[in-house]
């Protein structure tokens, strides 16, 4: 089976007055499936724009980036977006959910965008994603009378809603206090064992890295270090 991830050469310039500036310099990276990585490094090293280029919300420069064993430098933009949507969750630190929607919607929407209408059966995969994730008896609340932990739940549900091969999660438990991200951390964990699907978290924690099965570290736009965990 093809590897969920895999990066070889990727380079990544931003304009820069006259000329350009160089903010990944050839990064090569595998990733399997059901592995659960932490992404770690200094502010500036690239963490978010390497998190951007897999999560295919911008191009890369040079190189090549398959996804699921998809190679995506030569698709159109159609497919790019089609792959993103079916293929890739997204956790952020903040939950982007859609205040005014109930629990429920906001899980239903990957599927709506994907399918067109609601129907029974999103209804039913919403529902038991928000049981997954503990909040059952939350599905008709609107997401804007939930915690800060319950939302981040919600977000969780509806980035599994797809069933996609890899969540990218950038601070996923920054915006939470230390009780609530230990446990947000530990449905992360869950999730990953329970349905085997690749994880890649960005943290500035060394705690939650510490938890994580491998350990890879960016600094000045190349990766210096990628270790398993044996902690862990
Ligand atoms: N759109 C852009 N245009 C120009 N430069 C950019 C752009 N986006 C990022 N950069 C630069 O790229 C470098 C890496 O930024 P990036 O946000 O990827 O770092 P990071 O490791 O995620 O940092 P942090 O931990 O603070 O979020 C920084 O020097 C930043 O200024």
């Amino acid at each position: 089976m093809a590897d969920v991830l895999d990066l070889q050469g990727i380079r990544k310039s931003y304009p820069s007055g006259a000329g350009e500036i160089d903010v990944l310099h050839g990064i090569d990276l595998r990733l399997q499936r059901g592995e659960f990585a932490a992404l770690i490094g200094p502010s500036g090293s690239g963490k978010s724009t390497l998190l951007n280029l897999i999560g295919l919300l911008d191009r890369p420069s040079a190189g090549r980036l398959c996804i699921d064993g998809d190679e995506t430098s030569t698709l159109p933009e159609a497919a790019i977006t089609r792959l993103r949507g079916q293929r890739i969750g997204f956790v952020f630190q903040h939950h982007l959910l859609i205040s005014a929607f109930t629990a429920l919607e906001n899980v239903m929407m990957p599927l709506l965008v994907d399918r067109g209408r609601p129907d029974a059966a999103m209804r039913a995969r919403a529902t038991e994603l928000l049981a997954g994730v503990g909040l059952a008896d939350r599905a008709e609340h609107p997401a804007s009378k939930l915690s800060g932990g319950q939302q981040q739940r919600v977000a969780i549900a509806r980035a599994l809603a797809m069933r996609p091969a890899l969540v990218l999660a950038d601070e996923p438990t920054g915006n939470l206090d230390t009780h609530t991200a230990d446990d947000i951390f530990a449905l992360l964990r869950e999730v990953n064992r329970r349905e085997g699907t690749s994880f890649l978290i960005v943290t500035h924690d060394p705690r939650l890295a510490a938890r994580c099965d491998r350990i890879i570290e960016l600094v000045d736009g190349r990766i210096v270090s990628d270790r398993p965990n044996p902690a862990d």
